[in-house]
């Protein structure tokens, strides 16, 4: 039976001093985002997923951003190098609970630098971010380790934002979303969605048509209810404050036999 199981990693007391590179610093409310933590993780769950806290990093601001550190194709998992190096020290927990879920698990070695938010799955197409923090040694890393499991990886270039996936995802039929002025190449994705927000480009499969999205995204919100999808809304302004999206608060593991 394929599994619902997801990862989570509650924020920790240092998240205020998350990294920002493409925005302004703007002072994070560390309870709210606690609030809005747990919020995200009971949609997950109220939706059907299991989720799996992974132990609390809390030297690292950013640890609260799972997805991240690992990417997982059917039951194998890549861990991440993060191109930040202060972000390093966040793979050793989550490398314990994808073994612990039964991934056989691989690594991105030095020189190579790749982020899991950079690695946009649309089936068997496994598209990877060239950017800021994935580097050509870690984009060939991710096509030896899943091109022989019988993906197609897709390299593209990322530098308008942080990560691909804070440029792109893709709905429940494969059509990749995107608000433009943020995508570099919309041409390369063979059915490409243009939104009328940032954060409407970013979307969290939930099943059938049920789409986890951002309250930041109201109007790409209705432009894909009235496309006949259910999104499921969540507040997550304190991420945004640090460049998160819903996206990068879990790791999704749908091909995971128990
Ligand atoms: N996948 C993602 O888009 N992750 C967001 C990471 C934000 C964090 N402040 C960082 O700069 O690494």
């Amino acid at each position: 039976m394929p599994s619902l199981k997801a990862l989570v990693r509650r924020p920790g007391p240092r998240l205020a001093e998350g990294l920002v590179t493409h925005i302004e610093r703007e002072t994070v409310d560390v309870e709210l985002a606690v609030r809005q933590w747990e919020a995200y993780v009971e949609a997950l769950r109220a939706n059907g997923w299991e989720t799996t806290e992974v132990e609390p990093a809390d030297d690292c601001p950013d640890a609260v951003f799972v997805e991240d550190t690992v990417v997982v194709y059917r039951n194998v998992a890549l861990i991440a190098r993060p191109g930040a190096e202060s972000r390093r020290a966040e793979t050793a927990g989550v490398e314990e609970a994808v073994a612990r879920l039964g991934c056989s698990v691989n690594w991105v070695w030095e020189p190579g630098t790749l982020d899991g938010g950079d690695v946009l799955k649309v089936g068997d197409t496994i598209y990877v971010g060239r950017g800021g923090r994935t580097n050509a040694a870690g984009v060939q890393q991710l096509r030896a380790v899943f091109e022989p499991l019988g993906a197609r990886v897709v390299a593209v270039p990322v530098s308008k934002v942080l990560h691909l996936k804070s440029a792109v995802t893709a709905l429940p039929d494969g059509t990749v979303v995107g608000h433009i002025p943020k995508v570099d190449t919309p041409s390369l994705y063979p059915c490409f969605l243009p939104v009328p927000e940032e954060s409407g480009g970013h979307v969290v499969l939930l099943g059938g048509g049920r789409l986890l999205m951002a309250a930041s995204a109201p109007k790409t919100a209705e432009l894909l209810s009235d496309l006949g999808f259910e999104p499921v809304v969540v507040d997550i302004s304190e991420f945004e404050k640090l460049e998160g999206c819903v996206t990068c608060l879990s790791v999704r593991l749908r091909e995971l036999y128990a």
